[in-house]
């Protein structure tokens, strides 16, 4: 089937996150909203610890499938933002640090089974994704990167504002993803938007992208049910 213009391939795929992205669960509305109890927050930080250690691993199935060293070079970044360098911090310390902010330990954070296990299912599932379906769709499902900066610039000012018990300096993590993703956010649409060539392999992006905006939203609804104010 004669693929779509890629102008408007772009915008059925913005179309589905801003239908389906996490910025709209009902936990992400009442963390802006200041409604989040000390628990509530910590449970979050504490559960989307486990996504944080996963991506870089997710990162490394997609490595070895993508087509030639320059988009590799390009990729690994991926990598050594979470996972940091020799000289530089990566972002899984910097989430840890996060952690402390809100009162949990680097131990609690790296305690396996407090995970929750619909927050396991659902990240175990994203990694499984990238390491067996094709790159193209492994790719496309991490454009629901291309709204995370305005949920996190949004996280930046409504987390200072209404929770000032958390330190400042616990939300580092945030501010520097706003300057790593838009390299990330290039080459995601340069991969996706040339290589999906055909209306079927279209289809198969933007289905990718619909799962992945179902991870985000099955941590949430975990991690709502097991410390929300009513649990
Ligand atoms: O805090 C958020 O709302 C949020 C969302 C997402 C996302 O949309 O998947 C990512 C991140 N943060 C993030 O920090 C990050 O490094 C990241 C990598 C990826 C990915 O799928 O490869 N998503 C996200």
């Amino acid at each position: 089937m004669t693929p779509l213009p890629a102008a408007e391939f772009e915008e059925e795929l913005r179309a589905i996150g801003e239908q389906r992205y996490h910025h709209l669960h009902p936990f992400n509305e009442r963390m802006h909203a200041g409604d989040l109890t000390e628990d509530e927050f910590r449970g979050w930080v504490r559960n989307r610890f486990y996504y944080q250690l996963n991506l870089p691993i997710k990162d490394a199935f997609v490595l070895t499938k993508l087509p030639g060293s320059e988009h590799r070079r390009r990729w690994i970044k991926r990598i050594t933002d979470h996972d940091g360098t020799d000289g530089a911090e990566g972002g899984i310390e910097r989430w840890v640090r996060l952690g402390e902010s809100v009162g949990l330990t680097r131990a609690d954070l790296h305690d396996d089974r407090a995970v929750l296990p619909g927050v396991r299912f659902a990240v175990d599932a994203y990694v499984a994704f990238c390491r067996d379906r094709p790159w193209l769709e492994a790719v496309a499902s991490a454009m629901t990167e291309l709204f995370a900066p305005d949920l996190l610039s949004r996280r930046i000012t409504d987390v200072r504002e209404h929770y000032p018990w958390i330190a400042p300096s616990g939300l580092e993590y945030f501010r520097t993803r706003l300057t790593q993703q838009p390299a990330d956010i290039e080459h995601l649409l340069e991969l996706v938007l040339t290589h999906a060539d055909t209306r079927e392999k279209q289809l198969a992006c933007a289905r990718a992208l619909e799962f992945k905006c179902d991870v985000l939203w099955t941590l949430l609804d975990s991690v709502q049910l097991a410390f929300g104010k009513d649990a």
